[in-house]
């Protein structure tokens, strides 16, 4: 979620806003809500997608402030983070709390306008990330896991804002971008596996680049597969996929495990980034999918 280039002292404050908040993640993590947001609601309020947008992106840009202030002493041992703003000397500790903090209670308050449910699932998102996952990423690979709990709630996140209930169709939309996420960290693990290992990192399952990684990373992938087709069956109520669209997701799933298979074949950092990239275009695509699904059915 940062970028590797080198900032010098005549970097922005915009390039440190956005590297402070995790831009390209925060974008794809609102990206996902305002998709479970179009798949939830009946009649599509714009005011809402907006605050929903805003909102998303105050709560991700919170979670990612705090998390680099935690970090700032191992982040400035890796090369993918040392030039972030608070390691690269750019911003203070107490400024990036001011930052995470207004953004905190805008996002709640923000959050809370859409409905009460849609603040409180924020909130514990935030509280997971920062609280738990973060202190959790230097102990265990199974920090994983949990920090997958929060990166899982966008998506539901957007059901929530548009119907105000906690049912079946958000439960999937979670598991779905739930099980997604080892494939896409995992990938990530073992392509830059010596950048985290300088910073104490051990992200993968088995804690090396090896088969037993790979296979599980193969596992999660048709895991991944099969939880996206389960709209297929009419069993998620009001959540429902047509066979056509179907069998796109398929089409997609199977191209991020051939990826993840040649990652087992090769076991090369190359071939890992391959992997990360399939996995994010796995889940942008499979969200486009899901939402021309619905209207194109209501339309014809
Ligand atoms: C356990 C959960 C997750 C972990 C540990 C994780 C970790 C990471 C890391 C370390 C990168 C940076 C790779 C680089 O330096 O280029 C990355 C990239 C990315 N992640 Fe995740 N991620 C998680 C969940 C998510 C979620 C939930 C989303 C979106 C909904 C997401 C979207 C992306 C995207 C779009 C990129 C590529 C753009 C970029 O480099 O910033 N990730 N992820
Ligand atoms: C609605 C709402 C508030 C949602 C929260 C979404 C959120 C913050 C998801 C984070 C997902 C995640 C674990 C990213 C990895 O961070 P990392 O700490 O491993 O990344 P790093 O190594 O780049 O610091």
């Amino acid at each position: 979620m940062s970028s590797t280039g080198v900032h010098t002292s005549s970097a922005s404050i915009v390039t440190d806003f956005k590297e402070i908040t995790k831009v390209r993640l925060a974008v794809s993590v609102v990206f996902s809500s305002v998709a479970g947001y179009f798949l939830g609601a009946d009649n599509i309020d714009f005011v809402t997608v907006f605050l929903l947008a805003v909102g998303g992106y105050f709560m991700v840009g919170a979670s990612n402030a705090y998390n680099q202030i935690i970090e700032r002493n191992l982040d400035a041992l890796m090369d993918r983070t040392k030039n972030r703003p608070i390691p690269g000397g750019r911003m203070s500790v107490s400024t990036a709390f001011l930052i995470a903090s207004v953004f905190t209670i805008c996002g709640l308050v923000v959050l809370y306008i859409i409905n009460p449910k849609t603040a409180m699932f924020g909130a514990i998102s935030i509280f997971i990330y920062v609280s738990v996952y973060t202190p959790l990423k230097t102990k265990t690979p199974l920090s994983v896991f949990v920090g997958a709990i929060p990166g899982a709630i966008p998506f539901m996140l957007g059901w929530v804002a548009a119907t105000g209930d906690f049912s079946i169709e958000p439960g999937t939309l979670f598991m779905i971008q739930f099980f997604w996420q080892f494939p896409h960290f995992w990938a990530i693990g073992w392509w830059l596996y010596d950048d985290y290992k300088k910073g104490g990192f051990f992200m993968l399952p088995t804690g090396k680049r090896d088969k037993g990684t790979a296979i599980q990373i193969i596992l999660y992938s048709v895991w991944t597969v099969l939880v996206s087709l389960v709209p297929v069956f009419g069993v998620t109520d009001k959540l429902f996929l047509t066979p056509v669209a179907g069998v796109v997701i398929l089409l997609l799933g199977l191209g991020m495990l051939y990826y993840a298979i040649r990652l087992y074949k090769e076991k090369t950092a190359q071939a890992a980034k391959k992997l990360m990239f399939a996995s994010v275009s796995y889940i942008t695509l499979l969200q486009i999918v899901y939402v021309l699904d619905k209207f194109i059915r209501q339309w014809i």
